[in-house]
């Protein structure tokens, strides 16, 4: 099986777990990456049973409202079950490293309102120690360097996501060599970095339910 089936299976898995909960009135939180992107596709095909979307990023507004999707502005959602997303790492206890796509804001802000945080990934993406894959963090421009030397305190090598800004208007920096062994304080202790909008750590609020494409099979962990 390739990396593009096993996302395609927990895209899949996903929307059986959504499916029964939906109704007319049901908005979904979406999120970005080629996972969510699979999502996406396959979500159109059940569009009469729910009411539109909330987007992690533009790119995802772009790809729902493509399959005639409606995107709701998140200030105008009173209540959102499920956020669907993708991950660059998770651990066993659902706390995620995200972000790759430069996303990560968005994705926290709709992670944060959600009831339902589901994760999907292909089996590459679960690993013992968080931190292979470099923490991504958003940074207001004018911070970088005053952020970059924080996070060299902190024991990590950021190295600045050239040609790149995100749908805030800003920029990312990707943390290299960083001990994570304590993600949630790690999280606090970044986010804490005046100019640091935020970081890719989703400890705080990890994923509720991970489903996992492996080779033999969907494998579901947590809720
Ligand atoms: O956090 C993200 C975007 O900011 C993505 O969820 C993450 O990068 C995983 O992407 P993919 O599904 O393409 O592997």
């Amino acid at each position: 099986m390739t990396q593009d089936q096993l996302k395609q299976a927990v895209a899949q898995a996903a929307i059986d777990v959504i499916l029964p909960r939906l109704d007319k009135t049901s908005i979904i939180g979406v999120g970005t990456g080629s996972t969510a992107n699979f999502f996406i596709d396959l979500l159109a095909q059940h569009k009469m049973a729910f009411d539109g979307a909330v987007a992690s990023s533009e790119a995802t507004a772009q790809r729902l409202k493509s399959h005639g999707i409606p995107v709701y502005d998140l200030n105008s959602v009173s209540d959102l079950e499920f956020y669907v997303d993708g991950a660059d790492e998770s651990n066993e206890r659902l706390e995620l490293i995200k972000g790759g796509g430069a996303a990560l804001t968005r994705e926290k802000i709709v992670a944060a309102v959600a009831r339902t945080f589901i994760c999907i990934a292909d089996e590459s993406k679960l690993v013992p120690l968080l931190g292979t894959f470099p923490l991504p963090v958003e940074v207001i421009p004018m911070a970088r360097s005053h952020v970059a030397r924080q996070l060299v305190k902190l024991g990590g090598d950021p190295v600045y996501r050239e040609g790149v800004l995100t749908d805030n208007g800003n920029i990312i920096l990707d943390v290299y060599n960083l001990q994570i062994d304590s993600p949630v304080k790690l999280e606090e202790q970044i986010n804490a970095i005046v100019g640091v909008v935020t970081n890719g750590l989703f400890a705080a609020r990890p994923a509720d339910l991970l489903l996992l494409g492996t080779r033999d099979g969907v494998k579901r962990l947590g809720a």
